[in-house]
């Protein structure tokens, strides 16, 4: 590891873009720290929104250390104004517990921008909005939270959002930084192809413990293109223009991916946190039962999902070595 640690603070007025914007980060974990990196490399006025202290952000990529000094909130009370940007990152689930600091930093020009997994951003975020705009976003990277305020950041850097006025701002904010923001003018089927991607490694990892290399195993490919079987038909009802290529798509995408490559709620697993399984799981579950279509083995998956959170933590090692 080089120590080539940049602690680097707010942008010189110097280095400020045209109109540096205001932004908020809420949810300072594995996402919400690229995303708080890439706005300040964009030169704009961050916040990190935290409730516990944070003396700075260190994002470890390809070996290297990058330590931010940044501008840190950590009561709604200290919120003066609504900002333009709210880049939300928090956990699914802890979403409705953030609603204050949601209410203080949004305006009616604010951009909350819900960096968070599954297909249904607007109908879980949007009735906690008073004011402001809210964009949906797919993230495709895998992060992972190894202390507070230091993060490790394994692959990909694309963030997709509907194609539109607030995407393509978005997409401007960002521009030339590690996070690239593409537009996408079916978000629906890009949401649902996204979740896919999560119902395929998401729920087996956490269940088993292992990291993506599980999907190399023969008989857990096939419980995995099973789910997904089930997952298509339910997209397709939901909207999506998903087809049946999409089940071996998604399994290749595990493939190709390094076996140690963890997922989300296989961290919160290792970590005892309460895992997203009615984000991800549970989503088809519901849009299932909508259209009366049978979806055996998510229904399985979920209630063993759902056991999980009777358990506790599980006593694990806090950070993987790489299990896989
Ligand atoms: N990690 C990844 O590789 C990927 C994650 N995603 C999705 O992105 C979203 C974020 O995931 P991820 O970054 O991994 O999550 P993390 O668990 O790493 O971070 C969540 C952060 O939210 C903070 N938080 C929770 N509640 C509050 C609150 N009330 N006030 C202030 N802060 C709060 C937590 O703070 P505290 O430390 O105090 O608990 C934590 O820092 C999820 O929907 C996930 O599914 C999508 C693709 C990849
Ligand atoms: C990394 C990836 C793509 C794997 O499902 C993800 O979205 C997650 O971890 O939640």
């Amino acid at each position: 590891m080089t120590e080539s640690t940049t602690a680097e603070t707010s942008p010189r007025a110097a280095q400020l873009p045209e109109r540096a914007q205001r932004v908020a980060v809420l949810g300072v974990g594995a996402v919400g720290a690229l995303l708080a990196e890439a706005a300040h490399q964009a030169g704009h006025r961050v916040t990190l929104c935290v409730r516990r202290p944070l003396d700075s952000l260190t994002v470890e990529r390809d070996g290297r250390r990058r330590r931010l000094c940044l501008p840190v909130t950590t009561s709604p009370d200290m919120v003066s104004a609504p900002v333009d940007w709210l880049l939300l990152a928090t956990k699914a689930q802890d979403t409705p517990r953030a609603l204050t600091w949601l209410r203080r930093l949004t305006g009616p020009s604010t951009t909350v921008v819900a960096l968070q997994n599954g297909v249904d951003h607007h109908e879980r975020i949007g009735p906690l909005l008073a004011l402001g705009e809210l964009l949906p976003a797919l993230v495709y990277v895998s992060a992972e939270r190894l202390t507070h305020g230091h993060v490790r950041h394994r692959w990909g850097r694309r963030v997709a959002v509907p194609a539109g006025e607030a995407g393509t701002a978005l997409a401007r904010l960002l521009a030339g930084t590690e996070v690239e923001v593409t537009c996408e003018r079916d978000f629906t089927t890009a949401a649902w192809r996204k979740l896919l991607i999560n119902l395929a490694a998401n729920p087996l990892t956490a269940l088993t413990l292992r990291r993506v290399g599980v999907l190399h195993r023969p008989d857990v490919r096939e419980l995995a293109r099973g789910i997904l079987t089930e997952a298509v038909l339910v997209g397709q009802a939901e909207g999506a223009r998903l087809e049946v290529g999409d089940v071996e798509q998604t399994l290749d995408f595990f493939t190709a991916m390094h076996p140690h490559s963890g997922t989300s709620m296989l961290q919160d697993r290792m970590a005892g946190r309460a895992v997203e399984h009615d984000l991800i799981t549970g989503a088809v579950v519901r849009a299932a039962d909508r259209h009366g279509i049978p979806v055996p083995l998510n229904r399985a998956v979920l209630a063993l999902l759902r056991a999980l959170d009777d358990g506790g933590s599980v006593g694990v090692q806090s950070t993987l070595t790489g299990v896989g």
